[in-house]
């Protein structure tokens, strides 16, 4: 196991071709939609007709917002990942939670938003062993889990593909800052598949397309048996395959899997882009293209600690059905 209280090397850059800041103008047309939704169906996102309200409202965000959403689906670029800049957050954002499992299950301006852009691109989905499955997440450091490797923890967080052990992983992980890190340490990192491919072996792209690797559900999905098939890294057109792997989750089963596995994670760590998301920055990653991670920081568990909301889409609703609890958005 590598160390897990390293922080990744990281490469400054601006990734301006992915990123879109609204204008004033556009901020207060997602404000108008998220504090309609805020209103909506009792505001209780999980509850019956919430998602189905917040469907239809997402069709209000502004244009070129539902464009560059619509292109990012298209082709999530090299970076594999879109960040949305000027969201609307509420004025009276309460002290950022500090017990284990937290959720949003009132909409607020800022789940509302980050819940709308995230329906123009699929469905949200959640799973029941995961945050209670709560369509919201909060992502926030928790007292006596620093050493976690889960978004609760403080340590550096490895890079990895959201729920990648998971065979209805979602499609795309939305990650939204209501309150920025007050020591500005914590980053999310993310690297992409496209950027690491000329970059590895010919020898370590063939052993990561083979099914020499295993990925272990994380604890929190602890009841689902934990032997879960053995699978490859890359698949897909090996021009433009789509990566699988978690870095604290996938086991090599045999010595050259472990080699092109290191190899594979040293590449990723030096292509890092970091990114300081501020309140009201939304990071989409491409979860088949791109993994992602995060730096070490120190957490005050004071109420004023980094907070994100963490909102998940799958692109075939028909496709997640049998996992799916009566065909609603929480899979098993
Ligand atoms: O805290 C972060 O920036 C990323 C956390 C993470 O990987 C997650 O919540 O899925
Ligand atoms: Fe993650």
């Amino acid at each position: 196991m590598t160390d897990t209280t390293s922080s990744p090397p990281l490469v400054e850059s601006a990734l301006v071709e992915s990123t879109v800041s609204l204008t004033g103008a556009q901020h207060d047309q997602v404000r108008a939609v998220a504090d309609e939704l805020a209103r909506t169906a009792g505001g209780l996102i999980d509850g019956p007709g919430w998602l189905t309200a917040a469907r239809a409202a997402s069709q209000r965000l502004p244009r070129e917002l539902r464009q560059e959403l619509r292109e990012f689906r298209h082709d999530a670029g090299p970076d594999g990942l879109l960040l949305i800049r000027n969201l609307p957050v509420e004025d009276d954002l309460p002290s950022t939670p500090v017990r284990p499992g937290s959720v949003r299950r009132t909409a607020t301006v800022a789940s509302s938003a980050v819940t709308a852009v995230m329906l123009q691109l699929g469905e949200v989905i959640a799973f029941r062993s995961e945050k209670s499955g709560a369509l919201v997440q909060d992502v926030v450091p928790v007292p006596g889990h620093e050493k976690q490797q889960s978004n609760a923890g403080s340590v550096a967080l490895h890079m990895h593909t959201e729920n990648a052990f998971h065979p209805n992983r979602p499609h795309y992980v939305g990650l939204m800052c209501v309150r920025a890190d007050p020591t500005g340490d914590a980053r999310l990192c993310t690297s992409s598949v496209r950027r690491a491919l000329p970059l590895l072996t010919s020898e370590a792209r063939r052993v990561l397309s083979e099914d020499r690797f295993m990925t272990e559900p994380p604890p929190s999905f602890g009841d689902l048996g934990g032997v879960t098939p053995v699978h490859p890294v890359l698949r897909g057109d090996p021009a433009d395959p789509d990566v699988t792997v978690d870095f604290a989750a996938t086991h090599p089963l045999d010595d050259g899997a472990r080699r092109a596995m290191e190899e594979l994670r040293e590449i990723f760590e030096r292509i890092a882009h970091p990114h300081d998301l501020g309140a009201g920055d939304l990071a989409v990653v491409d979860n088949r293209l791109t993994v992602h991670g995060r730096t070490s920081f120190t957490p005050r568990f004071d109420g004023t600690d980094r907070w994100l909301h963490r909102v998940y889409a799958a692109l075939d609703r028909r496709r997640i059905r049998p996992d799916s609890e009566g065909g609603g958005a929480v899979l098993r």
